[in-house]
């Protein structure tokens, strides 16, 4: 059971007024598919982008747990402003934070208090969820390293400055694992060779730039190689590490787009009448409310654990992660489609706010880790052993398991 500090309460309620400027807008955006930038302002002079980054780079120090419930209440409003919000304090930032040179952590500092939404850039066109099977790589000449490949569903290509790029580190041809290579968009680097390839269209969260970006020979100066413990060895499980967080984040988004839209539907059931009363009195009506608030209120328990197991320093806890990412991803395609349907076809019109939740939260159950691999590694956690999706990592695994059986 959470009970939040006075400053928590504050800060929520902070996120509350603003995130009413937040809605006004987010039909529009939605309609327009342009990025919201004046909302971004104010997020900025709010101090909600960069919240999480520790004040002596000049952020507000917030933990992962103050950086939810600014994400919660700005996707109840507007889901877009709620990603916003994830990827400002999440993911990239976190990594850079926890791994970053004084310099990259200067340079992701003044980027994000001045409203930048850095890209995470991980999946390419082979290698969605068997990430690890990407063929992008950094090829390392003297002090540089020059990037080659293709990533696509790259959230915020195009607008985003500072790109935190994952890559193939080779050094004298030899594979040394998976690095983060960090790339700034017309900043100090300005790559000619980061190419913003083209927009995919998308079902939801139409203001926000989905993109495929091409590395064409894009050279990074190895002071922007971002080293995590461990090297490039272990490199790729560090970055995973950091990404636990922005995976509570996209859970948040999908609990505060379900929670808004859980909202409308209670107030409508109140005033809506049908055979002469008010269709709140229909008991399958009240079962259909009561599940969804049963969903909500899990999901938040869940994210608000996984949240508060981030150490001052740290991450949040992976199984905790995946865990709250499942749910709140899940439940926010059920809640969104309950509160349509409560709606009618009133719902069903592009001139309310309900169909535009259905289609916001359905991307959730499939980035940040799919409901299936999450669930993979949910079972991993548990069982306490390794399950190799590869035919050749089950059959090692197999022979494995019998050269050991023979040895007894
Ligand atoms: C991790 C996977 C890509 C599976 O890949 P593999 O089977 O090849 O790798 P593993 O052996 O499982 O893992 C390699 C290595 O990394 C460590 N690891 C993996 N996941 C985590 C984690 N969450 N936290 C900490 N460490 C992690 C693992 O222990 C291994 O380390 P050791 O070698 O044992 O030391 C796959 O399971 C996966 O996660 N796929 C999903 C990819 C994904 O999430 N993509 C997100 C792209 S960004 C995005 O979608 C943004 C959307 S949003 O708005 O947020
Ligand atoms: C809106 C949106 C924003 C995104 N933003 C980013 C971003 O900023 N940066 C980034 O790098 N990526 C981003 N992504 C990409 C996202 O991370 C991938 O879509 C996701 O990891 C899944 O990869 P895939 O789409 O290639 O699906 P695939 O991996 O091809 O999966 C297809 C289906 O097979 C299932 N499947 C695959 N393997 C297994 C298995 N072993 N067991 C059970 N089921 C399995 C999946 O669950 C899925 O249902 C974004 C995607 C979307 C939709």
């Amino acid at each position: 059971m959470f009970t939040l500090t006075e400053a928590q309460a504050r800060l929520r309620d902070t996120a509350r007024e603003l995130a009413q400027e937040a809605a006004a807008q987010a039909a529009e955006t939605d309609r327009s598919l342009q990025y919201p930038w004046p909302m971004v302002r104010r997020m900025t002079e709010a101090k909600f982008m960069g919240l999480t980054i520790p004040r002596e780079w000049g952020g507000q120090g917030g933990s992962y747990l103050d950086a939810v419930l600014v994400v919660e209440e700005m996707a109840k409003a507007c889901a877009v402003c709620g990603r916003i919000a994830v990827e400002a304090n999440m993911g990239a930032v976190g990594a850079v934070m926890a791994y970053g040179t004084i310099e990259q952590k200067r340079i992701a500092a003044e980027l994000v208090l001045a409203g930048d939404k850095p890209a995470i850039c991980i999946t390419e066109p082979e290698a969605g969820s068997a990430a690890g099977e990407m063929t992008t790589t950094a090829v390392r000449k003297g002090d540089k390293w020059i990037i080659n490949g293709v990533k696509h569903w790259i959230t915020g290509g195009g607008v985003s400055r500072l790109h935190l790029i994952f890559a193939r580190a080779i050094e004298d041809g030899v594979d040394q694992g998976i690095g983060g290579f960090l790339v700034v968009r017309n900043g100090e680097n300005d790559p000619a060779q980061l190419v913003v390839k083209r927009r995919i269209p998308s079902m939801g969260l139409c203001g926000m730039p989905e993109a495929e970006l091409h590395f064409v020979e894009l050279e990074v100066p190895d002071r922007m190689v971002l080293r995590a413990p461990g090297g490039f060895k272990r490199g790729f499980g560090k970055l995973m590490d950091a990404y636990n967080g922005q995976r509570v984040g996209a859970a948040t988004a999908a609990l505060g787009i379900a929670a808004g839209a859980y909202d409308r539907a209670l107030a409508f059931v109140q005033q809506r009448r049908q055979f002469g009363r008010p269709i709140a009195e229909f008991q399958g009506l009240g079962w259909m409310l009561a599940d969804m608030s049963i969903k909500l209120e899990a999901s938040r328990a869940l994210i608000w654990q996984a949240a508060a197991s981030a150490g001052p320093n740290g991450f949040p806890d992976r199984l905790m992660a995946a865990r709250a990412k499942v749910l709140a991803a899940d439940s926010a395609v059920e809640v969104t489609n309950a509160a349509l349907q409560l709606w009618g076809a009133a719902g069903y019109s592009r001139e309310n706010p309900m169909e535009r939740a259905v289609r916001d939260a359905r991307m959730f159950p499939i980035a940040g880790g799919t409901a299936q691999i999450l669930r993979n590694q949910v079972a991993e956690q548990l069982l306490g052993r390794k399950l190799p999706q590869t035919r050749d990592g089950m059959l090692k695994l197999a022979m494995d398991e019998a050269t050991k059986q023979a040895a007894e």
